[in-house]
This record gives structure tokens, sequence and C-alpha cells, in this order.
């Protein structure tokens, strides 16, 4: 922090910087994983930063927890059991438990600081930890995955970037175990980059995908304080046949404007319409 201001430099996007004007730090550990900073902004609220890195503000979160949530949940008919690997901060759990179908939340994230900070500081987040159909573990997500096989009906993976923990999350090998966790049907959604920056790591990201899936679709979200101001996500189904741009039910206009801030059912469907650099490169 200098003069006052949060700055987002990291080699992952080189020559460019977010910076966000800090009101006041309110936390600061180096946890078992990582550096974990949480402070006020003037601006976007409440921040949660690792390694340098923003993660999520209180301001625009709903973008990316609720797509990144949504386009898996309403793509399939009817998910009753879901797991999510990361989302230490609580807030993808937030939003699954908005769906009545849901019986079962299961979420593992490596880092209990994570988990531990978000319940102190970020109680919009960390509400999600309340329902009674979610359980939290503390533990490595790829290795969970390979104990547990035919079990989800949605796997969301909410994670950092590949630059640090969550490197191992970006590997070919891990969404093999994501389609093995998988029951028939089932739908997986991962943190996909941004394609303005990051087209060397969605490119085999997507081919990777494409041959361990038969469905594969990339989407993304407009969404300010993450590099570019955009986030993408890798939709994949278990079940060809599957057309996951599309949500297979829908609530009604005023269902959805109760509690959901981003997504509808006709921002699902925009979501997978890309300009021609990124469709081209994709294809
Ligand atoms: N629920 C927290 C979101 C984590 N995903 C972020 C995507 C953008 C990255 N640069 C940092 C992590």
């Amino acid at each position: 922090i200098v003069d006052g201001w949060f700055r987002e430099i990291s080699h992952m996007w080189p020559g460019q910087a977010m910076t966000l004007k800090v009101d006041k730090i309110l936390h600061h550990e180096k946890s078992k994983y990582q550096d974990v900073l949480i402070f006020d902004s003037t601006h976007y609220g409440r921040v949660l930063v690792l390694d340098n890195v923003i993660q999520c503000t209180e301001r625009d979160e709903f973008s990316y927890q609720e797509m990144i949530t949504h386009l898996a949940m309403f793509a399939h008919p009817e998910p009753k059991r879901v797991l999510v690997i990361g989302g230490g901060d609580g807030g993808v759990l937030r939003e699954i438990v908005k769906h009545d179908c849901v019986e079962e939340a299961t979420l593992v994230d490596i880092d209990e600081a994570v988990i531990r900070l978000s319940k102190e500081y970020l109680p919009g987040m960390s509400v999600g930890f309340e329902d009674k159909r979610c359980k939290v573990i503390v533990g490595d997500g790829f290795e969970y995955l390979k104990q547990h096989t035919d079990e989800y009906d949605v796997i969301i993976t909410d994670s950092s970037d590949p630059d640090g923990p969550a490197e191992s999350l970006f590997q070919a090998s891990y969404f093999e175990l994501l389609n093995a966790s998988l029951k028939a049907g089932g739908i997986i959604t991962t943190q996909g980059e941004n394609p303005w920056l990051h087209m060397d790591w969605i490119l085999p990201l997507r081919k990777a995908c494409q041959s361990i899936f038969p469905v594969a679709e990339y989407a993304w979200t407009s969404i300010p304080t993450y590099p570019s101001g955009a986030m993408g996500f890798m939709v994949c189904g278990k079940d060809a046949g599957r057309d996951l741009k599309k949500p297979a039910r829908t609530w009604t206009k005023e269902e959805e404007d109760k509690v959901f801030k981003y997504y509808s059912k006709e921002v699902h469907e925009a979501a997978f319409v890309l300009p021609k650099f990124a469709e081209v490169a994709l294809r």
C-alpha cells in the first residue's frame, strides 16, 4: 500500500494494475499457504486480498459469485448434491443455498485462515456457511475429489489464480477428477481467467476440457475489480446433448428480482456470446 492506495501489481497481468484507495487496514497475516490482507476501501467496501491479488470486494463480488454458481445450477435440471472447491469466503455457498432443490452443499478449501477471516470480516459472504445444508472441510480439493467419485450433480471450482495454492486446479488431471466426481448429468464451472489477458492459459484449459467432457463451453462476466474488468468461466457437462448455454430451468422475473443482482435467464445466455477475438481463438 503506497500513499494510501492498494496496488494489485502482478506478473500475471504485466504493465497494468488495479488500485483501490484504502480507508482502513483491518487485518494482515501470513497463513500456512498465503498472505491474507483485509481492508476497507473508500469506494468498493471491504476487500479480501490473497498474495497481493484481489479475491473479492463487497461492491462487485455478486457478479462473480452469482455467475460461477448459477451458470451451473440453472443448467442442471435438479442439482441436489453440490461441491465447492475453494470458495473459502462463503459467497458461492450463499448462492447455492438459494436453490430449494439442494439437499447438501460441501465446501473444501485448503486455507482455514480464509474461512476464519471471512466469518470475522465479510459477513455478507460468510453468511453462506450458516445454512444447515452446508458442510465445510479444510483440505486439498484435489485430494478430496480422488475419494469422492460419482457423487455430485454440480462442482464449482472457485479458486485463486494458477500462481499459488490453486496451481493444481488448472491441470488437465484436475478436470479428469472433476469428471469422475460428477454423477450422470453433472455440470462443473471453474474460474476461467480473462480473454483480454490470459488466452495462453484459457486455450489449454479449454482443450483439456474438450478432451474430457462431451460439452465444454466458455462464458464471462463483467466485474470491475478483477484484472481488465472481466472474469471467464469454463462450463462443462458430463453428458453429451446438454446445451449448457441455456438454462435447463428458469425462475420468473419476480423470483429472480428477489434474489439476484446479476444473474438472469437472459444474462445466462448472453454470457456465452464472446467477442470475435475470443470466439475465434476458442473455436
Ligand atoms: N470467491 C473469490 C473469488 C476468487 N476468484 C478470483 C478470480 C480472479 C483472480 N485474479 C483472483 C481470484
